[in-house]
């Protein structure tokens, strides 16, 4: 089921300040997708979930789940959270430590009063499908921490909710058993052909998981694109930064060509992805370390926006090194290859394609 929000406003009064949680949010959540609110603390994503959810009042604007207003300010209408049919899975699991992993998640089902041998069949498929099979009386308690997260997903479905929503899911498990449990998340949920609303300020995981991603900042949705458009190809330099590592030099445009745009910096001139900006423009240039690529000196010529410096720092992380060059009085981040002969100190020469010189607005 779709989700749509229209001008939602949310204002928190605190210490004689108004804190602008949401600031009148428009957004379109597309049907049986998994679509990721993504943001630094304090943005508004879990004040967003939790209106859609309707833990939390707005103060003005609608919410539409399918072609149900859950919510309106205008029309006066508050669908109870119990009525909106939704699931929920939350950062601390909220499972009951004194029932066993069945009660865990009959509980939905039990407070819907359903036949008791429909309540059995509906949570024995559902353990199933998270893979928890024959886990039905171990206490809740005697779970590793991504079964137990499963547990949560497993009620959160176990009424079969047209939509599904997370706040944080994965940031109690350790880094490996998150990346474990973020893959089995993403094909249960692609199996299962439900709309999931993904709350996470942890890129990784947004971009692993997502179909879509809206990126939010100071409660607003400034961004929305699938992972690889937020990644190579944002429009927004905090987008672009909050997405992942990236040089980041503030230009002026020279000149605008048919295909490309030529940007001024402080060290040097750039062939850049063609992106029109407004005369006048303060806009930024981002490149990633993984497409500074360093080359023979020789070749200079050859290439397209070339950059002369010295090795400044260089860092072994394992696949690479993750290295600075000294550019005039400008560290560019570089990825070095680990068999690199490259050392410290040396003088050497990077090109960056015009392709991945990405110009993004301040
Ligand atoms: N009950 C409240 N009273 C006052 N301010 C609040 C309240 N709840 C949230 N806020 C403020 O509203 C803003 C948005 O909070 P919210 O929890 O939605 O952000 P978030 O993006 O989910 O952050 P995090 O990733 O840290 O959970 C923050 O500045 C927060 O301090």
């Amino acid at each position: 089921m779709e989700i749509q929000i229209s001008g939602v406003k949310k204002y928190y009064h605190s210490e004689g300040k108004i804190i602008k949680a949401l600031d009148g949010v428009n957004l379109t959540i597309p049907a049986n997708k998994i679509f990721t609110l993504l943001g630094p603390s304090g943005c508004g994503k879990t004040t967003l979930l939790r209106s859609i959810v309707g833990l939390e009042t707005p103060d003005e604007g609608e919410i539409r789940i399918g072609d149900t207003i859950v919510w309106s300010s205008e029309k006066r209408i508050d669908v109870p959270t119990e009525k909106r049919g939704l699931g929920m899975v939350f950062q601390t699991y909220a499972i009951w430590p004194h029932m066993d992993v069945f009660n865990n998640v009959a509980y939905p089902l039990q407070n819907m009063k359903l036949p008791k041998d429909e309540i059995v069949r509906r949570v024995e498929k559902t353990l199933q499908f998270v893979q928890l099979e024959g886990f039905g009386s171990r206490p809740a308690t005697r779970l590793s921490g991504g079964q137990q997260q499963r547990v949560a997903l497993a009620r959160a479905l176990v009424a079969e909710p047209k939509v599904i929503l997370f706040d944080e899911p994965l940031s109690n498990l350790d880094a490996k058993l998150r990346e474990e449990t973020r893959k089995e998340l993403r094909s249960f949920l692609s199996e299962l052909q439900i709309t999931a609303v993904y709350v996470t300020h942890d890129r990784i995981e947004a971009l692993a998981l997502s179909d879509q991603i809206g990126v939010m900042r100071a409660g607003n949705i400034i961004e929305i694109g699938d992972p690889k458009k937020i990644y190579f190809d944002s429009e927004h330099q905090f987008v672009a930064d909050f997405i992942g590592r990236s040089n980041l030099l503030p230009v002026t445009i020279q000149e605008q060509g048919k295909d490309f745009t030529k940007v001024v910096s402080a060290i040097g001139t750039f062939t850049c992805s063609k992106r029109e900006f407004p005369a006048g423009s303060e806009i930024t240039l981002c490149i990633r370390p993984e497409f500074v690529d360093l080359i023979d000196p020789a070749d200079k010529g050859k290439h397209q926006n070339t950059l002369t410096g010295r090795m400044h720092t260089m860092v072994f992380v394992g696949e690479v090194y993750e290295s600075e060059i000294m550019v005039g009085d400008q560290l560019i981040m570089v990825k070095v290859d680990p068999d690199s002969k490259v050392k410290e100190g040396d003088e050497v020469v990077v090109s960056i394609a015009a392709e991945h010189c990405l110009l993004v607005a301040r």
